[in-house]
């Protein structure tokens, strides 16, 4: 029988090209949020995703928080928080603050591309192409502007939206219209660790705004900035918003971002929060949440575990199995 070592060398060079990616979310506090993350994995793992997800945690993820999220197979890595300039900001939400410490991501070097979605996220079908677009870009989904947390913004005042330009042109006398401007709940994106501490370091010389970092990256990848369709990030105020601009049947990523929209802390009492599309998405989100099946499993034998330790983590554990690219080494005989 061949030695163990001989067995992982084997295993190493029968995974030869497997690209370092993942998806990576971001969880702060020792609140409900945890659920949302929980959700996610859940639902990657039901739309067979080949990567893993690494969850970027604050400090004051309580220590049972982590566990948690590593019984579901999530890599849990610690950051730092970062901090703006002090200033007189009114964020559209006062939590917005802690966001800025998203940016700790494009030090997770280890990863040559990652996906990064918000923990109040969720995939219905699998996106992993989206790892196969060209690299040098910044891609996003285009946001909408006429939600009442953009009060604060000329286009809200005027009635204009990027999402039906026409509708309300943007008016001469306010000079150029704005670029265009993405959700940051959902990105593509390359870390590096040169962009990390330009990031940061733009970050201390800028007057912080209401969408704290969302703001913030619009600005800094604007140049590099590519709209992708809104399939892969569908805030929920489209649907009554932009209701002729998609097909609820085609969307794969929803994103629980209005106004008592967070499906584990699903009111049913704020504004459009009885509509029958709300409803049904809410619930679409609790039957990943509480479908037992969707559980990580750990991998079935060592050699699983040794491959996939050395290659790539948990989630792949599955995802070799379904590619069909990557063979198993098969255990050893009984000795
Ligand atoms: O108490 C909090 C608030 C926010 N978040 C994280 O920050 C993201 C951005 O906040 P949120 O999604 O609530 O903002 P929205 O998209 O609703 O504007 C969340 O998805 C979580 O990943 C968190 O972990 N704990
Ligand atoms: O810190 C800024 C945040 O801004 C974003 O949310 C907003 C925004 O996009 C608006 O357009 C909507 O009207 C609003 O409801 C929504 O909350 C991101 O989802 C979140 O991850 C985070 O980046
Ligand atoms: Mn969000």
């Amino acid at each position: 029988m061949a030695p163990p070592q001989f067995i992982q060398t084997v295993a190493k060079s029968a995974l030869p090209t497997l690209p370092r990616r993942a998806y990576v979310t971001f969880l702060a506090g020792n609140g409900d949020y945890v659920k949302g993350v929980v959700g996610l994995a859940k639902g990657l793992r039901k739309v067979k995703t080949i990567y893993p997800l690494v969850v970027a945690v604050l400090p004051d993820v309580p220590r049972e928080h982590r566990q948690i999220l590593e019984s579901h197979g999530c890599i849990v890595r610690e950051i730092q928080p970062v901090y703006p300039p002090q200033n007189e900001t009114q964020y559209a939400m006062a939590y917005y603050v802690i966001n800025y410490s998203k940016l700790r991501i494009w030090e997770f070097v280890e990863y040559k591309k990652m996906i990064y979605l918000d923990g109040d996220i969720q995939v219905y079908e699998n996106i992993d192409h989206l790892f196969d677009m060209q690299d040098g870009h910044f891609y996003a989904v285009m946001d909408c502007f006429c939600e009442k947390t953009w009060n604060h913004t000329p286009q809200y005042k005027i009635g204009y939206c990027q999402q039906c330009p026409n509708k309300v042109q943007w008016p001469i006398e306010l000079g150029q219209p704005p670029s265009l401007y993405f959700n940051a709940g959902m990105f593509v994106f390359q870390p590096c660790i040169h962009t990390y501490y330009d990031l940061l370091s733009t970050l201390q010389v800028i007057t912080p705004t209401p969408f704290a970092e969302q703001d913030f990256l619009n600005m800094y990848f604007k140049d590099i900035y590519k709209p992708i369709p809104l399939v892969y990030n569908f805030v929920l105020a489209m649907l009554w918003r932009h209701p002729e601009n998609f097909d609820l049947h085609k969307v794969k990523v929803v994103h629980y971002c209005a106004a008592g929209s967070k499906p584990w802390r699903y009111t049913g009492k704020e504004e459009n929060m009885q509509r029958e599309d709300i409803k049904m998405l809410v619930k679409k989100w609790w039957d990943i949440y509480n479908d037992d099946s969707l559980n990580y499993k750990e991998p079935l034998s060592e050699n699983e575990v040794s491959i996939v330790g050395v290659e790539m983590e948990p989630f792949s554990s599955q995802a070799i199995s379904v590619v069909g690219q990557v063979q198993y080494v098969k255990a050893p005989s009984a000795a």
